[in-house]
């Protein structure tokens, strides 16, 4: 019967269950990682927090049979800080009635602007949550391609191995072994406490997640950028972060030729420039079935993957847009502007 336990399973049932923080900056490789250990792990809870107010991350991981509550629409760390109790609060009840499956181990996917030590503090300080869950690790993934050129652009990266337990080094096999060599040491320089894991193809063991270490705390004095009053524009599109890290979000109902989004895809790129820091989303065109996955990291080339499957009955395009911007409204206007261009093509006869 559900919520009903044996001795033996009370206990197990009781003892507080085990909290991993997955972050990384934006692009770094956090869902496909994911993925690759749902292949292997049913007994995961995910809570997937993304910055724009459409998920995406969440129909990425849908394959697997375990709870997936999305929060979209800021950063857990700063914006939707508070309803991350709530939604442990919810897990657990869910769990305990029997309503979800009873897994044994939470993890949290931040976005990529998170800083893990305010995500942290939301169980620390609460006396219900803190007898429940226990903080397993943080586990930070390290873009190896763009990581060194990040961690100089991007506060956010900084922050994020220097909060790490554990660090997983993701994309190694596009760059060379010296390049990689080099990149190990500096992050060794920087957090020589946590050990490092070098993932191929966004895989690394999922033993990773049963790594416990004791709590740190925050080094103070080392953030100075970071340190900043938050960024709480009132938008009505833009989540803000703690920094200028922007986000708007587009749907589009009808469908386009391939050709066309690439168009108007390289036009965005020309437009935003160096402000432009992530693009992922789902498009409908016209040649196929599925949608059109994009996944674009700033400063590289966009990745189209045809999907086999939309992920539920919604077939509508939409995508995520963030960018580094001083004005919140940027990435709305520049969504705007790329849509009126995508009407234009749409109407221009081939
Ligand atoms: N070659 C290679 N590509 C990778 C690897 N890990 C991730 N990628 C690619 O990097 C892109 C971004 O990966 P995601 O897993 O979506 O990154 P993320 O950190 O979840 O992104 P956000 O949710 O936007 O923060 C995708 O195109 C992935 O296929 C890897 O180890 N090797």
């Amino acid at each position: 019967m559900p919520g009903r336990h044996c001795p033996g399973q009370w206990a197990e049932a009781m003892a507080p269950i085990p909290v991993v923080l997955l972050t990384g900056f934006l692009g770094s490789g956090k869902t496909t990682l994911l993925n690759h250990w749902l292949g292997e792990r049913q007994d995961l809870a995910l809570i997937i927090n993304e910055l724009g107010d459409i998920g995406i991350d969440q129909h990425l991981t849908q394959g697997a049979d375990v709870p997936v509550t999305l929060m979209a629409g800021g950063c857990l760390c700063c914006v939707i800080q508070g309803s991350l109790s709530s939604t442990l609060r919810n897990l657990y009840m869910a769990r305990q009635g029997g309503d979800v499956p009873a897994f044994s181990t939470v993890v949290i996917e931040t976005t990529g602007a998170a800083d893990p030590f305010n995500v942290l503090a939301v169980l620390e300080q609460d006396p219900w949550l803190k007898k429940r869950f226990v903080w397993q690790s943080v586990i930070t993934v390290v873009d190896a391609v763009t990581g060194s050129e990040a961690l100089a652009r991007h506060p956010e990266v900084l922050e994020q191995v220097t909060a790490a337990d554990q660090l997983v080094i993701s994309k190694s096999d596009r760059i060379s072994a010296q390049a990689l060599a080099d990149f190990q040491q500096r992050l060794q320089g920087l957090n020589a406490g946590a050990p490092q894991t070098v993932a191929e193809h966004g895989r690394a063991p999922a033993s990773l997640l049963d790594r416990a270490f004791p709590r740190r705390c925050r080094v103070t004095g080392m953030f100075s950028p970071v340190a900043a009053p938050p960024a709480l524009a009132t938008s009505a599109v833009a989540a803000p972060s703690r920094h200028d890290l922007y986000s708007a979000s587009l749907r589009w109902p009808g469908q386009l030729s391939w050709a066309l989004w690439q168009a108007a895809l390289a036009q965005l790129a020309s437009e935003c420039g160096e402000t432009l820091v992530r693009v992922k989303g789902l498009l409908k065109v016209d040649a196929l079935d599925g949608p059109l996955l994009v996944q674009w990291v700033g400063g590289e080339t966009p990745a189209l993957s045809p999907l086999t499957l939309w992920p539920d009955a919604d077939t509508d395009s939409r995508l995520v847009l963030i960018t580094r911007h001083p004005d919140p409204a940027y990435p709305q206007q520049m969504l705007a502007h790329w849509q009126t261009l995508l009407t234009l093509l749409a109407q221009t006869p081939p």
